[in-house]
């Protein structure tokens, strides 16, 4: 039997640092990248340009079903094209966020969405970024990595972040946004936030990201070698 390309799962809530996290992981081991997020996104996106509700299981499930996105690494990063059209800047607003956690909890969006993401699992190795990566997607996976962080901190790095990149944004808003966006995260009956019991959990809140890169790389290195031994 082949066996299967290894995996580090990385899951966590918003701006806790995992998307930068990954990219690093990726580059680092030159590993398939998964942004599951982005696929929630996307989705949240395609309901808003079809006049979709997002409180509609039915239809969003349907549109996840066939949801036409393609990813293409570029020198700004990864673009994502949805039917077409580049939707790269608006995938990131924080409103777009928040509609990808609704259409999110959605058991049978979900399920649409499961195989996927799982089509990601590719030799050498993937990289999933998350919120069930560990806990439903790969559980199988030799390395999983639960990232946190203070509230305070995830919206204070998401207004730095944002306000880079040339949104208007407001710090008092934002943290409001996080905290409604993990509640529902965190209660929804399928596939909740939370770490897998065989994470490492790792609160970033006062550490550097390069200090959060080298103790992931170190846990993983040890994890994946004893795998071979
Ligand atoms: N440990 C850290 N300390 C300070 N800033 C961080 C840290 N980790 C990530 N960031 C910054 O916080 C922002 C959000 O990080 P990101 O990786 O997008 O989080 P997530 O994918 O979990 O939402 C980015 O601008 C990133 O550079
Ligand atoms: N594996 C995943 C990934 C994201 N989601 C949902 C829940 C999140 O609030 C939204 C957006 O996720 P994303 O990772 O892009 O968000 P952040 O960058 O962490 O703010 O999608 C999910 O339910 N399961």
């Amino acid at each position: 039997m082949v066996a299967s390309a290894p995996i580090i799962t990385i899951d966590g809530p918003s701006g806790s640092g995992k998307g930068t996290l990954c990219q690093a992981l990726a580059q680092h081991y030159d590993w398939q990248l998964l942004d599951s997020g982005a696929i929630y996104r996307v989705l949240a996106l395609a309901a808003i340009h079809h006049n979709v509700d997002v409180s509609n299981e039915d239809a969003v499930s349907l549109l996840a079903g066939h949801l036409d996105v393609v990813f293409k690494p570029s020198d700004e990063g990864v673009k994502v094209f949805l039917e077409g059209e580049d939707v790269s800047r608006e995938l990131r607003t924080e409103e777009t966020g928040n509609a990808a956690s609704k259409v999110a909890a959605f058991p049978r969006v979900r399920e649409a969405l499961l195989r996927r993401q799982r089509s990601f699992r590719q030799a050498p190795g993937l990289i999933a970024d998350g919120r069930d990566m560990g806990t439903v997607v790969f559980t199988d996976a030799p390395v999983k990595v639960f990232l946190d962080a203070s509230a305070q901190a995830r919206a204070e790095r998401r207004y730095k972040q944002l306000r880079d990149k040339g949104f208007d944004v407001n710090i008092a808003h934002l943290l409001a946004e996080i905290e409604e966006r993990d509640h529902r995260d965190r209660n929804r009956p399928v596939s909740p936030l939370k770490a897998a019991e065989d994470a490492l959990v790792i609160d970033s809140t006062s550490l550097t990201i390069e200090q959060v890169i080298e103790q992931v790389i170190d846990y993983a290195d040890k994890k994946l070698n004893q795998g071979e031994e």
